[in-house]
């Protein structure tokens, strides 16, 4: 049953406790991580930017007051994510880089003094190239000999995909530069886009052939670039804009407006906006002038960026961690409508926690048609939780209340405010269910928080009977990173299961078995080729590492690293399986030994024991275990190796690996990856773009290695 409500409000970062802090820094990692992934990799992010910005600025703060906790794997370190394996990878040749941001004036102001300290400036005048800021998705194209040889996506800066055929389609991207001695390598670096008229033309076309409705611009020219067929590409109007540029053998112009018009010579085209400034006053002058103009754009914008127009200045500038020195964005508040709210519905998610989505009277807000909007959880409804804070504490949203929702170049925008004078009288409140709304209506209890406190929100207690929950727990199943079955998505994970051909991840490995009578070739879609592959994809997946395999069972507190925590301390599957039947026993011995092991504590305990506690679940994965041919032991940490029991921090792009992988393999040989550099670290390993922490190595005096002085060391 529902317990009484908390309010909450976030603790000012000023006034956290270093304990305190260590865990809201993991909290928010991990919840950045997600939304990331989400954004980046599935192009489906689940919040608004506005939120995210605001969850990401908190997260900042606190890394700010304590450096300590800032890690390589920390977000801030880290640009976009990861590509994922549909397409061939790109190693760029210069990192794509992020941005940072500036919300208000001051940040402006603040950004200008840093360079004019840096740069030890007293009467120079900086001049700076303003443009607006696309709201698209940044691509780099490398022409070699003046040829365009490969485009690739900015992935997590250091990798990208390749799309090379998938952006030959477009017609803003030449094949060939113009003009005379251009320079035999070069990289132009700009925005891949899709204006809102096409957009809207493209969901038009997409609803009546009953396809994906793609949420704004932004995710429909990152969902028609990423497709493995470019005739779908050169289906879908797609536009680039040229900005800026990567390696290039030569450099034609020394300034960044030098290039935009150098850009233009070689046949791209370039936003007619953007402008030369000389002074803060005319930057702020353009951000006005943009900001007004921005509703009238035919594509998406979501701020200005200002770039310090002197290439060698660029270049003494250089970077920090993700960010260049010498550039910031400029963001525009987020956009605002005012629409009626007619019905609340809850969706039940993996863990069977519970969504209220708001069911708005449709409204356009900056292009798009807003139907949905997210309410978090009941406090928020109510006006009293986290979130409520947002200038509407203590009034609650009634159905047929008259809505303020917020959007900032997102997907599922907020409410922001209820217009009180408005609300009619028979608006209704909202009771919260006290029953899953699934068949089986399992009791609602409120989920607990990591630090086991009551959290806000609600969860449905039936676990794998509740059919919401099972669906959510097989499209998990599938996922790339646990069991990565090639040719089984959402969609058609969604079919099996609505026929009841796929219930539990048992079922998946008996399709081959059960296909004389499913006949799946038969299906829409299918054919002997795709059913051969899907069915050899499988076969592959009945090896699977420990890790893997502890993360597709879906409990709730153990992600990827969880898992990885636990198949190491047990290495195997049996000493794990057994470990966790004494668990679910109360067994307080296993239960001192697993608390023991790094990274885990009573919450993942708790989760483990209510998990194998369920003879369900413990079906569920006796039947799976049963499928399989091998459960791969964990590699415990090497001990022999010449990095064993050392402590090593990577900085810098690397270029042989990613950061993630260099971590893995260090610690795979025992050795320790440590996010910051002190008196007891042994090595640091820098590549291109290393700021502080080789500054600190150096006050330190530990040894500096490059990657490949690294590599040699570890003997691979
Ligand atoms: N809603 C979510 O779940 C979610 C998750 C992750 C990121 N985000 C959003 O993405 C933003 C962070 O993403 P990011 O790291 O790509 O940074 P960013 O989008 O704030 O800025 C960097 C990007 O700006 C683009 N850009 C457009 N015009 C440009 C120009 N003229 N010059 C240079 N760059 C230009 C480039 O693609 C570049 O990669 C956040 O502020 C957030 O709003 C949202």
């Amino acid at each position: 049953m529902a317990k009484t409500a908390k309010t909450k409000t976030p603790t000012d970062v000023a006034k956290l406790t270093t304990a305190q802090a260590k865990v809201e820094h993991m909290r928010l990692a991990l919840e950045l991580e997600g939304h990331d992934r989400r954004y980046y990799q599935e192009d489906a992010p689940s919040i608004s930017d506005a939120e995210y910005d605001a969850l990401r600025q908190r997260f900042n703060a606190i890394e700010k007051r304590f450096p300590e906790l800032v890690t390589a794997e920390s977000p801030s370190q880290k640009i976009g994510a990861a590509p994922l394996g549909r397409f061939r990878k790109v190693r760029h040749a210069v990192p794509m880089l992020s941005l940072d941001n500036a919300f208000a004036e001051q940040d402006v102001l603040d950004f200008i003094g840093r360079i004019e300290r840096f740069l030890k400036l007293s009467d120079d005048k900086i001049d700076f190239s303003a443009e607006p800021k696309i709201d698209g998705l940044s691509m780099s194209l490398r022409y070699e000999g003046g040829e365009l040889i490969t485009a690739a996506t900015r992935g997590d800066g250091a990798e990208g995909e390749d799309v090379t055929a998938n952006i030959r389609t477009l017609e803003d991207v030449p094949q060939k530069l113009k003009g005379r001695n251009v320079p035999d390598v070069c990289e132009v670096r700009g925005e891949v886009y899709m204006t809102k008229k096409a957009f809207l033309a493209l969901n038009e076309r997409q609803k009546a052939a009953g396809d994906t409705i793609f949420a704004n611009p932004r995710n429909s020219a990152a969902g028609s670039l990423r497709q493995k067929d470019p005739s779908i590409t050169a289906s879908r109007p797609l536009g680039f804009f040229a900005y800026s540029w990567g390696q290039m053998s030569a450099m034609p112009e020394k300034t960044q407006t030098g290039m935009i018009h150098w850009f233009e010579r070689c046949g791209f085209k370039t936003n007619p906006l953007t402008k030369l400034c000389h002074s803060v006053e005319h930057l702020i002058a353009f951000h006005h002038q943009i900001e007004e103009q921005r509703g009238e754009l035919d594509y998406d914008i979501d701020g200005v960026v200002y770039k310090i127009d002197r290439i060698d200045w660029q270049e003494r500038l250089g970077f920090v961690s993700r960010t260049p020195r010498w550039a910031i964005a400029h963001k525009f508040p987020a956009e605002r409508a005012m629409t009626v709210l007619r019905d609340i519905e809850i969706q039940v998610g993996r863990t069977g926690s519970f969504t209220p989505v708001g069911k708005l009277e449709p409204v356009g807000v900056g292009g798009v048609i807003v139907q949905n909007v997210t309410l978090h959880n009941e406090d928020y409804i109510k006006g009293i939780g986290n979130k409520g804070e947002v200038l509407r504490e203590g009034r609650d949203i009634r159905l047929g209340d008259t809505v303020v929702i917020q959007r900032a170049g997102d997907v599922i925008p907020q409410v922001v405010d209820v217009v009180i004078d408005k609300r009619p009288k028979d608006a209704k409140e909202f009771h919260f269910p006290k029953k899953c709304p699934c068949p089986l209506h399992t009791d609602v209890v409120r989920e607990e928080t990591a630090t086991g406190e009551e959290g806000s929100r609600a969860r449905c207690t039936g676990e794998f009977a509740c059919p919401f929950q099972k669906i959510e727990h097989l499209k998990l199943f599938v996922s790339r990173r646990a069991f990565d079955i090639d040719g089984l998505g959402e969609k058609q994970l969604q079919y099996f299961f609505d026929r009841e051909w796929v219930r539990e991840p048992a079922d998946i490995f008996t399709l081959p078995k059960r296909n004389a009578k499913l006949k799946l070739e038969e299906i829409e879609g299918y054919g002997e080729t795709s059913v051969r592959n899907l069915f050899a994809a499988i076969d592959s997946r009945r090896r699977i590492s420990l890790e893997r395999f502890i993360y597709a069972l879906g409990m709730r507190h153990v992600g990827e690293t969880t898992a990885l925590a636990l198949a190491r301390g047990y290495g195997s599957w049996d000493a794990f399986h057994d470990a966790c039947l004494k668990v679910a026993k109360g067994d307080e011995e296993t239960i001192a030994e697993m608390d023991a092991l790094d990274q885990i504590g009573d919450t993942v305990i708790k989760s483990v024991a209510a998990y194998f506690g369920e003879s369900h679940n413990r079906g569920i994965v006796e039947r799976l275990v049963k499928e399989l041919n091998e459960i791969i032991d964990a590699e415990k940490p090497k001990s022999n190796s010449a990095v064993a029991g050392k402590t090593v921090v990577f900085t810098g792009s690397l270029e042989k690996m990613t950061r993630d992988e260099a971590k893995a393999t260090a610690e795979r040989l025992g050795a320790k990856a440590a996010g910051s550099v002190s008196k007891k670290t042994d090595y640091v390993v820098a590549g291109p773009g290393a700021g502080s922490k080789l500054a600190e190595a150096k006050k330190h005096g530990v040894p500096v290695l490059t990657e490949d002085e690294w590599l040699k060391l570890i003997g691979e």
